[in-house]
């Protein structure tokens, strides 16, 4: 059975000349659709067509997205490990070089000190002393300490000195023996001063112990011509100022005395030590 809607005007005859203007519209119309359906079928399939161009290209784009960072990643990690590796290399290189170095000093400071007939035992022993002006480039050494040798006619160190004040200097304990007049005292009263840097009223800073009266005098001047310029107190320790002396008050940085002196000062005048940092033994 037909189901169209033709079966509804089954029977009527129409005339369609009388209504050819409204056949004519429906007609007009029948085709605006018919257009109107195939523009949005039109509209669809390239709707469509777009979405199948562009559904891939997304996919594409979001492989790609994916496939990036790992990508990325992967050269990411290597760069970074190949960047430690080249970090541990160099850093080998470095170690192998500084003790290169390391090994070419000490055989620089071994040929010194048989050249100037020094004689060392203890582990890592500071290099000696080329001149008095690395005491500047190597410890930071006062400007009038330098002054103060060159004025007093100093122009090179002595072996002593040379091996002795770097020794001392690095806070190192320092046994050292060398023939009279070889210039001990200033081995460690250089050293005694550039660690005292300036004068202060706190008490005694350092004691320096001499077994003779008449070498703790001579220790004395040897010091004060070595400080001149700086106001240090320098005390030596004579019979007077031990017996009259009122130590709780008295300025001084560095004490030169015998030792019975000294024992007497601790025990009688109440002579307080425990500021002190430095003790030098001269001719013990
Ligand atoms: N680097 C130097 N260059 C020239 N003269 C120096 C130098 N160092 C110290 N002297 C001088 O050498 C002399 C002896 O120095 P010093 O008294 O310190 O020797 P010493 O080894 O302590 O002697 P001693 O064993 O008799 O006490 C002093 O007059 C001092 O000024």
């Amino acid at each position: 059975m037909e189901k169209g809607p033709s079966f509804l005007f089954s029977g009527i005859t129409f005339n369609k000349k009388r209504f050819a203007s409204d056949f004519a519209r429906f007609k007009e119309k029948k085709e605006s659709d018919d257009l109107l359906n195939d523009t949005s079928s039109l509209v669809e399939s390239q709707n469509s067509e777009i979405e199948e161009r562009t559904v891939p290209a997304k996919k594409r784009k979001r492989k790609s997205m994916v496939s990036e960072p790992v990508e990325g990643f992967n050269v990411f990690k290597s760069s970074k490990s190949e960047d430690v590796m080249e970090e541990n290399v160099q850093t080998e290189n470095d170690v192998s070089q500084g003790k290169k170095e390391l090994y070419r000093q000490m055989e620089r400071d071994a040929l010194f000190r048989k050249k100037h007939n020094i004689h060392t035992s203890g582990s890592n022993v500071p290099s000696p002393l080329q001149n008095f002006t690395e005491l500047k480039s190597r410890y930071g050494c006062k400007q009038y300490l330098l002054r103060n040798f060159a004025e007093l006619g100093y122009k090179e160190p002595t072996p002593i000195q040379r091996q002795a004040i770097p020794v001392i200097l690095s806070g190192r304990e320092c046994f050292a023996c060398a023939p009279t007049g070889s210039g001990k005292t200033l081995a460690f009263v250089c050293p005694m001063l550039m660690k005292l840097k300036h004068a202060s009223k706190d008490g005694v800073r350092a004691v320096i112990l001499c077994p003779t009266r008449e070498l703790a005098a001579q220790t004395a001047r040897e010091c004060k011509k070595m400080a001149k310029g700086k106001k240090f107190y320098i005390k030596l320790m004579t019979s007077q100022l031990v017996r009259s002396a009122d130590f709780s008050k008295l300025h001084c940085d560095i004490l030169i005395s015998t030792p019975l002196r000294l024992q007497f000062a601790i025990r009688k005048r109440k002579l307080d030590l425990s500021r002190y940092v430095f003790e030098g033994l001269s001719n013990h």
